[in-house]
C-alpha cells in the first residue's frame, strides 16, 4: 500500500507560482470555450500541465497520442465486423420459414466518442500525426461537427457537445518526426509557449515531486541548467533527466553532491550521451568533452 500512495503522489503535478498561474490563466480560456495549445521543447512539463488542467474541467479525460499512423479510422471509428440475426421457425411442420439479418457493426473511434460525449481530448503530440488526419479538428473547432465522409456511415456528420474539449500539445517544428502546423488549425486555439524554468523553480519541482530536500534538489536543476548554456539543442537536457538523476540518487541514497564521485558517475550515466550528441558539431570528440563539462560543473556545485 505505501508504495501505491508514493507513485500516486509522483504522478501530481507540483504547483509552483508560475504553473499555478498558468493553470488558471487557461482554464479560463477553456471555459471561455477556446481550446488550448502548449507548445515547448520535451520534457518542461507540458503533458503534465495538460493533464492537470483537464483535471481541473471535472469531465472524463481521453488522451491521445500524435503518431504519423494516426488515421480518420482511428480518430472516428470503423467498421468492426458484423452481427449476423438467423430466425428459423418450423412451428407448423408443413411451413418452413427463415429470416437471416446481417448488420455491420460500427465501433466509435476516441475522437469521436470524445466530442460527442463531451469529454476532455488531450491531444499529446498533435504534430507527430499527419497534417492531413489533423484537419478533421478544424471543423471540430469551427463549425463545432465531426465530418463523418468517408466512412460509410448515412450521417454526414455528428454535432460536438458544448462540454467537449481539446488541450493540445507539441514540440517544435525542428524536432525530429514533427509536421509543420496548419497555420488554419492555429488560428483557432490558445498557443502557450511552455519553457524551462530557473534552476530554483525546477528545484521546487523536483523536490515536491520526489520528496527531497530542495537544496539537493537545486544541486540538479543548477547542474542541468549550466551544462544547457554549452548545448544550442537544449531539449536533450530536460527536466526529465533531472528527474532520472534525482530519482536514482534518492532511492540508492547516493549523496546529491557535486564533489561525491557515485554522483558524478550517475550524472554521466544520464547526461553525457545527450550532451555529447549536442557538442558534435563543435568539438572533435564530443563524448570526452561533455564528460570534462559534466564532471567540472559538478565540481563547481
Ligand atoms: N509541475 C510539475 N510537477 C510535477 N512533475 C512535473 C512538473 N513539470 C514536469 N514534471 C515532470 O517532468 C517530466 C517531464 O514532463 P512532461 O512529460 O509533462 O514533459 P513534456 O513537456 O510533455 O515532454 P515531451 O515533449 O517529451 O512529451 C515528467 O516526469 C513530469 O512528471
Amino acid at each position: 500500500m505505501p508504495e501505491l500512495k508514493e507513485n500516486q503522489k509522483s504522478t501530481e503535478i507540483v504547483q509552483d507560482s508560475q504553473t499555478k498561474e498558468l493553470l488558471s490563466r487557461s482554464l479560463r480560456y477553456m471555459n471561455a470555450g477556446y481550446c488550448i495549445h502548449f507548445t515547448g521543447p520535451t520534457g518542461v512539463g507540458k503533458t503534465a500541465l495538460a493533464l492537470a488542467l483537464a483535471k481541473r474541467r471535472s469531465r472524463p479525460i481521453m488522451v491521445i497520442h500524435g503518431n504519423h499512423e494516426l488515421n480518420n479510422r482511428d480518430l472516428l471509428g470503423d467498421f468492426s465486423g458484423f452481427t449476423s440475426k438467423k430466425l428459423v421457425d418450423n412451428y407448423v411442420r408443413s411451413v418452413y420459414k427463415k429470416e437471416e439479418n446481417v448488420t455491420e457493426t460500427w465501433q466509435d473511434g476516441r475522437l469521436l466518442e470524445a466530442a460527442k460525449k463531451g469529454y476532455t481530448l488531450i491531444y499529446d503530440e498533435f504534430t507527430r500525426s499527419n497534417p492531413e488526419t489533423n484537419n478533421l479538428f478544424l471543423s471540430i473547432l469551427e463549425e463545432g461537427v465531426i465530418p463523418l465522409y468517408g466512412t460509410k456511415k448515412l450521417a454526414p456528420f455528428e454535432r460536438v457537445h458544448p462540454e467537449f474539449s481539446v488541450i493540445f500539445t507539441s514540440n517544435p517544428e525542428e524536432y525530429a518526426g514533427v509536421y509543420r502546423t496548419q497555420d488554419a488549425l492555429l488560428d483557432r486555439v490558445i498557443t502557450i509557449s511552455v519553457d524551462y524554468k530557473t534552476p530554483a523553480k525546477e528545484a521546487v519541482i523536483l523536490s515536491g515531486k520526489l520528496g527531497i530536500k530542495k537544496q539537493d534538489a537545486k544541486v540538479v536543476t543548477s547542474l542541468l541548467a549550466e551544462l544547457r548554456k554549452s548545448c544550442p539543442d537544449r531539449h536533450s537536457l530536460s527536466l526529465r533527466s533531472a528527474v532520472m538523476i534525482a530519482q536514482i540518487a534518492r532511492d540508492e541514497k547516493i549523496p546529491m553532491k557535486g564533489t561525491n564521485e557515485e554522483f558524478q558517475q550517475l550524472c554521466l550515466d544520464v547526461l553525457q550521451h545527450k550532451l555529447g550528441l549536442c557538442l558534435k558539431d563543435t568539438h572533435d570528440n564530443p563524448q570526452e568533452e561533455a564528460k570534462n563539462q559534466i564532471i567540472n560543473v559538478c565540481k563547481k556545485l
